[in-house]
């Protein structure tokens, strides 16, 4: 299969199925053999499109008579495509993403061929003359076709944020994150990964402040099929989740509870931490992740892991003031995570918002029963939402005077440069170069 038939399904699979993009490309890329370059097209084809949709979308729409909702999903994934390719990707010459576009709906809708060509050719004659929306006058709308967010999200962020914040926010959540690979220190050491991928000509940095964190720079393909990550000697963690169980600071012996735990990424750099001595409780709601955290488990090496289905919403009186720490790594948003699941700005509806502040607030309050006198309980989201945050943890408080907030800032402010408040830590995409991220700790008297 060609790079651009295979991006098209995918992108179709994505809208059709409500397929997740890593998923959905990862499927991809295991079931054809690509070269590295069509994997790196394929890939920069479907995030680009699914980055800048909203953009596109508005583009398609000046040259359709057709509502882009009337139109067949293989046409419209077909049409996004091209623009796509024309208004982004300077490499690839505009005739040529007509005409692969043009070749594929032969295969795919044959009788709207015509209407993509028309489409397509009349978008880069005029392609100097698109106009957004007026700044000034519509700034929201503005902002939502220029950085494809919709615009619930956009006035929600601008209820927040100052307008330069939100608009440098909503341009870097369409950037391609830096991915970070935290070294299995349980089996190997930090130097003989760095050597590994060197002479992979993958280029690494060291994190001055997490001592097992590695920044990719550049090189890398699928890390996921490297020998070094089939062994267990690495895991891909973004920096600014290697920073809970850091912060959290399990210690050998300890009973810590992780009361959602699937994949498994901080479970896992938990059991590490506490060079596997202890026991950690690992729970998730959904049956099907937990396999998740034990292939992780097993292909770290970590041993110290109990893997059980539970509620949040429920309590397990069996667990009341037993563990030293607890970890509430909740379910949210996801707002911080844009630049790697693009497709959460199209799926999420205002009113989804919601309900999960409740379930957040439940779940932490039921988690909070399991910590022992003088025990910690860490809270972490993937998202820059308040309400899912700092107002969750106020709103904890308000209601539990026997716990108190402990300011992490002091080792936050060494650790990741960039401008912070308050006791908790809230990290950006734009000022941090992390995922969205959202940590606070507490302390039980
Ligand atoms: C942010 S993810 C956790 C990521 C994980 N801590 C890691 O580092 O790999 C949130 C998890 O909460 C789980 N979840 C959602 N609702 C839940 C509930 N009511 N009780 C327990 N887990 C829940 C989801 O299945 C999801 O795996």
């Amino acid at each position: 299969m060609e790079a651009r038939e295979a991006a098209l399904k995918v992108l179709y699979n994505i809208e059709a199925e409500k397929a997740y993009s890593n998923i959905a490309l990862n499927k991809t890329f295991k079931a054809n053999e690509f070269t590295k370059l069509d994997r790196n097209f394929i890939t920069e084809l479907v995030y680009g499109t699914l980055e800048n949709l909203i953009f596109v979308d508005y583009v398609i729409q000046q040259f359709s008579t057709m509502k882009l909702k009337k139109m067949n999903l293989w046409t419209l994934n077909l049409l996004r495509l091209g623009t796509y390719q024309i208004f982004f990707l300077d490499k690839v010459p505009d005739f040529a993403a007509v005409n692969e576009s043009v070749n594929l709906s032969k295969i795919y809708c044959k009788r709207a061929s015509g209407f993509i060509n028309g489409i397509l050719r009349n978008m880069i004659r005029n392609k100097e003359n698109i106009e957004l929306p007026n700044k000034e006058k519509e700034f929201k709308k503005f902002l939502s076709v220029k950085y494809s967010h919709p615009q619930w999200m956009v006035e929600r962020f601008l209820e927040y944020f100052p307008k330069d914040f939100t608009e440098e926010l909503l341009r870097v959540n369409n950037e391609t994150p830096k991915l970070h690979i935290r070294v299995n220190t349980l089996k190997v050491s930090v130097e003989e990964v760095v050597r590994f991928l060197q002479e992979k000509d993958i280029q690494v940095n060291r994190n001055p402040y997490i001592s097992e964190a590695i920044t990719v720079e550049e090189g890398f393909s699928q890390l996921e099929e490297l020998d070094i990550y089939i062994k267990g000697l690495i895991h891909i963690q973004d920096f600014s989740s290697m920073l809970v169980a850091k912060i959290l600071d399990p210690k050998e012996g300890q009973f810590i509870i992780d009361v959602c735990s699937a994949p498994g990424g901080k479970t896992t750099h938990m059991a590490q931490l506490m060079n596997n001595k202890g026991r950690i409780l690992a729970r998730d709601i959904h049956e099907h992740k937990l396999k998740l955290i034990k292939s992780n488990a097993n292909r770290l090496g970590v041993k110290m892991i109990d893997v059980e289905k539970f509620n949040g919403k429920d309590l397990d009186e069996d667990l009341i003031e037993t563990a030293d720490k607890v970890l509430v790594d909740a379910p949210c948003s996801g707002l911080g995570i844009i630049r790697r699941k693009p497709e959460i700005k199209y799926r999420k509806e205002p009113d989804d918002m919601k309900t999960i502040t409740e379930l957040q607030l439940l779940i932490l309050t039921n988690a909070s029963r399991y910590v022992k006198r003088e025990g910690e309980l860490l809270y972490s989201t993937c998202t820059i939402d308040p309400n899912e945050n700092q107002k969750i943890v106020e709103r904890f408080l308000k209601q539990h005077s026997n716990y108190e907030l402990i300011d992490i800032n002091h080792f936050y402010k060494s650790i990741v440069p960039g401008e912070h408040k308050g006791n908790m830590i809230q990290l950006y995409p734009h000022l941090h170069g992390t995922d969205g991220f959202f940590i606070a700790k507490l302390k039980k008297k």
